[in-house]
């Protein structure tokens, strides 16, 4: 491209704009709102948390899936008034098909655990770590994308299945140095609400957008709340006894509520005393106002939370067992969790536990004479195939620039090609640590 003229601003002198080939427009560098970039420095934490969630679920045995970031819409098309259907990142192609932006991974998950039908062996335990969207009128400035892991365990009706879930994400937070006094994970079942409205005669078909109102109570006045389950047909007094149970405090108090007799207490139950098994008692506690915003939730919920009560949930997760079947699949039982790729992070710079990830290279290696750069490339060629990483200068620099360099990317050693050394198919080393030089026959460098 022209440099555009236009000279440095020396006094005086008329600074001409500059010039913009007609074909180039100057566009503006930033990412589109809403979104980020990675630079290396941003990566190289994101690699580390990516890094720790995949490690976390190979630990537990699960495969690795992923799913294409653009889906039919229909697949997110749930009439519960979900904030994610509202913000779905939705559009029609030039096909005229009605295609979005993956808002969450679960809908992906299930088409194709029906699309593979009868060819998999149930259970399945399968993670990914997958980028979702969300448009939100950039009033709030929030952003539109973030990473979410994802780990589900497929055709296990049984409590186990989330014991095994919470247990996975508690093993994560160790592994990044939070604890049970950092966060913790409320725990609740909507068959709770779902023995309450069955009693109060309201229509199953009515279930998921009860919950989803429900899981606004913390950020709408309670008479909104009200109102918006007036809508529904609820009664006033089944409203009212509906709210009293979702303040209850413990899981005796919610017996004597229920009665003995339901799933929801007996799950709870369970799921409390593999807690106990599993190790992570002290991370958890039962909260019935717990119901999370997706409408396909059927039983145990759960999310993670931060003990100072200052940032928003963590992670969150619970079983979906009807899902499958409302795309047409068998009725397979289903939970999983999705956690995001932000929160985490505000939490850690929170407690001071961000790792320093910096770049690291075992080599630079650099010719000390031009026309050595052969030489430099061989050396670079027989350490890398040794498995070695090699920063190769690439062209002919003083020696001072060289070692600016190797601060810079954090190298630990020097591997010089000169002149003489090279003749007898040596090289100089410099261990940047210590200092220590030695020559060394190429052959013999490792
Ligand atoms: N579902 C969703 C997608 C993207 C962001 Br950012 N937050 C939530």
């Amino acid at each position: 491209a022209s440099d555009g003229g236009g000279g440095g601003g020396r006094s005086g002198s008329i600074v001409a704009p500059p010039v913009i080939e007609e074909n180039f427009q100057k566009i503006d560098v930033n990412p589109p709102k809403g979104t980020r970039d990675f630079a290396p420095e941003d990566m190289r934490l994101r690699s580390w948390l990516f890094n720790h969630f995949k490690e976390v679920s190979r630990l537990f045995g699960y495969e690795e899936v992923d799913f294409p970031v653009l889906e039919t819409e229909a697949l997110f098309i749930r009439k519960a008034g979900e904030e994610i259907r509202d913000q779905l990142y939705c559009f029609e192609d030039r096909g005229n098909r009605r295609v979005a932006l993956r808002p969450e991974l679960t809908p992906s998950l299930a088409r194709l655990v029906i699309q593979k039908g009868k060819s998999v062996s149930l259970p399945l335990k399968w993670f990914a770590v997958g980028q979702c969207w969300r448009y939100e009128r950039m009033t709030r400035g929030r952003r539109r994308e973030h990473y979410q892991w994802n780990m589900d365990i497929i055709g296990v009706p049984q409590v186990t299945a989330e014991a095994e879930l919470i247990s996975s994400i508690v093993t994560f937070f160790k592994r990044v140095g939070i604890t049970a006094s950092d966060v913790g994970f409320k725990v609740s079942s909507r068959k709770v609400l779902q023995e309450l409205l069955t009693k109060y005669g309201v229509p199953e078909k009515l279930f998921g957008r009860v919950c989803v109102i429900i899981d606004k109570i913390e950020k709408l006045p309670i008479d909104e709340i009200k109102k918006e389950l007036g809508f529904t047909g609820i009664s006033e007094d089944a409203i009212e006894q509906l709210l009293q149970v979702l303040s209850v405090k413990s899981l005796d108090d919610l017996e004597d509520i229920l009665g003995g007799a339901g799933e929801a207490i007996a799950d709870l139950k369970q799921l409390f005393s593999l807690a106990e098994k599993f190790g992570y008692s002290e991370w958890i506690q039962f909260d019935a106002s717990v119901v999370r915003g997706l409408a396909y939730y059927t039983g145990i919920v759960f999310e993670g939370f931060d003990r100072k009560g200052k940032l928003r949930a963590i992670c969150g997760g619970g079983r979906y067992d009807r899902l499958l079947s409302t795309y047409g699949g068998d009725d397979i039982p289903a939970c999983g969790f999705g956690f995001g790729d932000a929160v985490i992070v505000e939490l850690l710079k929170e407690k001071g536990l961000l790792p320093e990830v910096r770049q690291e290279v075992e080599n630079i290696v650099c010719a000390l004479d031009k026309d050595l750069q052969g030489a430099a490339s061989t050396v670079a060629t027989a350490l890398r195939d040794k498995g070695q990483t090699v920063d190769l200068v690439l062209e002919s620099k003083p020696l001072k620039w060289v070692f600016k360099r190797a601060a810079r990317v954090n190298a630990r050693r020097l591997v010089l090609v000169g002149k003489t050394e090279w003749e007898d198919g040596s090289v100089s080393v410099k261990v940047l640590s210590t200092g220590e030089q030695f020559q060394v026959k190429l052959s013999d460098l490792e």
